[in-house]
């Protein structure tokens, strides 16, 4: 069964949207689908009595469900906004009330284990189309949310090989209108480049407030109170949410551990130039590096 037309102008893209999870991503597409209109209903579900009760008070949702299948019954588009690990038995869950003709995506940082996991749940005549928004920040749950989070922002688009391009396109078009620009790739290389671009920057960030902790505690420095600016930015990377990031890096190994060995190697070019006081090596990088900082404030992506 195909999509429905797609609508270029300022009409909802999607009848009926289902969010299942209401964290910060899952919050944040409610508020945006509700300010631009992009949906004439926003069904969410979420597995706690507490989250559902502060999804009430906080009015992002047009309908609010205990049972994930409620949710998606009658459903043009379903995003599955959960941690990584738990999409699969989401899909799992909600797969016999899927309408037919409807789209599936999800918001995952990481795209081969998330294929994996709901590819095989989900029935002939639904459309997946998985998806990745790169913007976020370190807050989580359901008051983290905000309807701006999403522009200026690439999302990425990792359709399946043989998979409907009417889903894609209208896919494509629910998060434009969210204020994205939007790229399509396969899910192994986008996996690859996540590694690098988000992945190991957080692992790195949990190792140094990690190292610094430890030391403070073991020789009664002031660690965390003369921290300098460096240290605070990785604190704020370090506060993201835990099992968020223990998923990740459970489903994203491969690609993580071969950027991880990449990275060792070029420290321990650092650490070789450091001791043997190679200062031209030291500058040549650093000098390097900076037009990278450079070119993220020219592409507005700081
Ligand atoms: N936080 C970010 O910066 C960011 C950015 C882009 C994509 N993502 C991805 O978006 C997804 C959601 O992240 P978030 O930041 O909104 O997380 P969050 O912790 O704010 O929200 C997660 C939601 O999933 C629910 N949930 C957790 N475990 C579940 C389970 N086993 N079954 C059903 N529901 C469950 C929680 O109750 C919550 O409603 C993750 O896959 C993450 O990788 C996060
Ligand atoms: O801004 C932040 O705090 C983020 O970590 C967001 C960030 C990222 O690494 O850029 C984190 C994970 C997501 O998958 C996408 C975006």
């Amino acid at each position: 069964m195909s999509t429905q037309e797609i609508t270029p102008n300022n009409d909802p893209v999607f009848e009926r949207v289902a969010l299942v999870g209401a964290g910060l991503i899952g919050s944040s597409l409610a508020w945006v689908s509700r300010k631009k209109g992009l949906a004439r209903h926003v069904a969410v579900t979420s597995r706690s009595d507490a989250t559902r009760k502060r999804v009430a008070e906080l009015g992002f949702a047009d309908s609010l469900h205990a049972e994930a299948k409620d949710a998606v019954t009658d459903a043009d588009l379903v995003i599955v906004c959960t941690p990584v690990g738990a999409c699969g038995a989401a899909a799992e869950a909600i797969a016999p009330y899927l309408k037919p003709g409807a789209i599936v995506s999800d918001v995952g940082s990481v795209k081969m284990a998330v294929v994996r996991d709901m590819g095989p749940h989900i029935p002939e005549g639904v459309h997946f189309v998985p998806g990745h928004p790169i913007a976020g920040t370190e807050h989580s749950g359901p008051d983290a949310g905000f309807a701006e989070l999403f522009e200026g922002r690439w999302c990425i688009l990792t359709p399946l090989p043989g998979g409907d391009p009417a889903a894609t396109a209208k896919l494509r078009l629910f998060w434009e209108r969210a204020g994205s620009m939007i790229e399509e790739m396969d899910a192994e290389h986008h996996d690859k480049v996540l590694a690098i671009t988000s992945h190991l920057p957080h692992l790195i960030a949990y190792t140094i407030v990690s190292t610094a902790v430890d030391l403070e505690e073991s020789t009664k420095n002031e660690v965390i109170k003369f921290s300098a600016s460096g240290f605070r930015d990785f604190t704020r990377i370090a506060a993201s949410d835990p099992v968020m990031w223990r998923d990740i890096f459970l489903n994203n190994r491969e690609a993580v551990l071969e950027m991880l060995q990449r990275f060792s190697e070029d420290l321990s070019y650092l650490q070789r130039a450091i001791r043997w006081g190679e200062g031209d090596k030291l500058q040549e990088l650093f000098t390097r590096t900076r037009t990278i900082r450079r070119g993220i404030i020219e592409a507005k992506q700081a």
